[in-house]
């Protein structure tokens, strides 16, 4: 079974206004609601690729039914905490230029975590869980590291994909996949990426520090996949970006659909990038079937 956890879902809401003027009344001109969630994003591509698997996070208030009720309509099975407060709701603004403004989230209680650990022990050999998102701030930082403590020795594979100290921290614990896109790779680092060279230089960094599997997303250019086996390069499809909210997500979902599948990397690296560009070509997150119609668009490469 594929887990994935949302510490901190969110309702986007995906705005589209003409000319974005700051500091004036602005009117949109489209609007739509999503339960979003780098984890519920991994969950809802999986879904469509008929890949059975359970979302875990805390939701609370009317925005967190919200949440909870458009998954559960669809079919997709949750396994949410109740929290006090309301989730947040994640301003995503189409103009010009894409603009996002992502909300605090409720706070989640010690007693909310002693139930949240509770699930976690339904995890056995074979599982995978997804660990995506940021850390909401009532949260201890170290929120990720002590989950990889808590499932040490299961035989759960665990998929990382946040930013920062919470991201280096768990690399140590030999995280199956991440995924950082290349300017959370210069983030980490400090330093200006120019060149593919370069990319892989960090990359190899990553495995080195423990990561399995290293996906550096470089969003229209495509990702690089760095692994034991080798490296490879994957171009992207062309096409017109509707909106690129949970692209970054939709290619892990799609790299885990094809994994369960096949259990080949390669393979996974191809729908992953599939429904990457799916997603960012479309308003919502990828179905099964624009996704497979990219495909013979991606080509990946070994690069030697
Ligand atoms: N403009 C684009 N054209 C084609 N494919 C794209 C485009 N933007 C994103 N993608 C696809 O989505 C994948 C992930 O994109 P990106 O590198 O932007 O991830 P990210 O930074 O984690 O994204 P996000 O935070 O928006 O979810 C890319 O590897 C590519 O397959
Ligand atoms: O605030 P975080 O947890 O970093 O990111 C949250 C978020 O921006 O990520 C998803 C896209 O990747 C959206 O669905 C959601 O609004």
């Amino acid at each position: 079974m594929i887990y994935t956890l949302t510490l901190n879902p969110s309702i986007d809401y995906i705005v589209n206004v003409e000319k974005f003027t700051i500091g004036s009344v602005n009117r949109t001109n489209f609007e739509e609601k999503y339960p979003g969630g780098k984890g519920i994003n991994v969950s809802r591509v999986l879904f469509n690729q008929g890949i059975a698997n359970r979302a875990l996070g805390f939701v609370g208030g009317f925005t967190g039914d919200f949440i909870e009720s458009s998954l559960k309509k669809i079919g997709l099975e949750t396994d949410f905490i109740h929290v006090n407060g309301d989730s947040r709701i994640n301003i995503k603004l189409k103009s010009d230029d894409e603009s996002e403004i992502n909300g605090l989230g409720p706070e989640i209680s010690q007693e909310n975590i002693k139930a949240f650990y509770s699930k976690l022990d339904e995890l056995n050999d074979g599982d995978i869980l997804v660990l995506a998102g940021s850390i909401p701030s009532t949260l201890d930082k170290e929120i990720y590291s002590q989950i990889f403590e808590y499932l040490k020795g299961k035989g759960v594979k665990i998929v990382v994909d946040t930013t920062g100290k919470a991201f280096i921290d768990t690399l140590k614990y030999g995280p199956f996949l991440v995924k950082p896109n290349n300017h959370e790779l210069e983030e980490m680092f400090n330093v200006k990426i120019n060149s593919q060279e370069e990319l892989i230089q960090y990359g190899k960094k990553v495995l080195d520090m423990g990561a399995q599997n290293v996906i550096i997303s470089l969003a229209g250019e495509g990702a690089l996949m760095i692994n034991k086996d080798g490296v490879y390069r994957a171009t992207a499809p062309k096409g017109t970006v509707k909106n690129s909210v949970g692209a970054g997500d939709s290619l892990i979902g799609g790299f885990l659909a094809e994994y369960s599948r096949s259990g080949d990397l390669q393979q996974a690296f191809k729908s992953g990038i599939a429904s990457g560009s799916a997603t960012a070509f479309s308003l919502d997150i990828a179905t099964k079937e624009e996704s497979e119609n990219l495909y013979p668009q991606i080509t990946i490469t070994e690069v030697k």
